[in-house]
């Protein structure tokens, strides 16, 4: 066959790293049945998720988690159909490749900021760089703060190390439920961009979800449930 012809055979597809598919869910037997748009993300790309009190903007990052199963459809992240994975194979791939940033934090008392990503790195199986916790320790502004105590943190250095737990071990999807809905204008930019650095550094695709309209701006994509 000419090169030429095989050029033109040649098909791009464009790989995508986030899909789902007809996604619903029902808390109860009888309950509202909770739909959602289809999402389509390719590597490295970030989408706003925007939607008002109780249209489903947290049930959704719960399906997109694989913290919840959805009554049809499906999740795919990274080829991986959550659906399709038995529980234990399904906390492996969450703690590998999701990073969750959630509004509450969940760091552990009973460790100082070092350890707290230590402990999340070895709870993701993953390798325990000293220096990569210090690398991201930098990048979010806690060097300082390494051997203090949870309890010795402000409420914004307490975000930022929610940040750095969820990107310590470099996963492939981002999720972060409210971000910024407690933060005032300035603390709310430095939030999204601190997330968006996070994602870029590590070619992650990072999804907000939120009812902050704030944050419109700096995304490209979205959509609104
Ligand atoms: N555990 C539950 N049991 C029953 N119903 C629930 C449960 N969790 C949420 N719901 C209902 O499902 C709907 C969607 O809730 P969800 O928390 O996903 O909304 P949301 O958009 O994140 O809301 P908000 O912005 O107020 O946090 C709501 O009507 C809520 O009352």
């Amino acid at each position: 066959m000419a090169y030429s012809s095989l050029n033109k055979r040649v098909v791009f597809i464009k790989f995508r790293m986030i899909q789902t598919e007809n996604l619903t869910y029902q808390y109860k037997k009888r309950g509202a049945i909770l739909s959602f748009p289809n999402i389509a993300l390719e590597k490295g790309k970030n989408l706003l998720i925007l939607g008002e009190s109780g249209i489903g903007k947290t049930t959704l990052l719960h399906l997109l988690a694989g913290l919840l199963k959805p009554v049809t459809g499906n999740v795919f992240i990274d080829n991986t159909d959550l659906n399709a994975l038995k529980s234990n194979k399904l906390d492996k791939f969450r703690g590998k490749n999701i990073g969750l940033v959630f509004q509450k934090k969940h760091a552990i008392v009973s460790l100082n900021v070092f350890n707290n990503l230590k402990a999340r790195l070895l709870f993701s199986n993953a390798l325990v760089h000293n220096k990569k916790i210090e690398i991201v320790l930098k990048q979010l502004g806690l060097s300082e703060l390494k051997k203090n105590k949870i309890s010795e943190l402000s409420e914004g250095q307490l975000q930022r190390l929610g940040i750095a737990l969820s990107v310590i071990h470099n996963p492939k999807v981002l999720l972060a439920d409210e971000p910024t809905s407690s933060l005032d204008d300035k603390n709310c930019k430095i939030v999204i961009k601190l997330l968006k650095n996070q994602a870029k550094q590590t070619n992650a695709n990072l999804i907000v979800i939120t009812h902050d309209h704030r944050i419109k701006s700096f995304f490209q994509n979205s959509i609104t449930l």
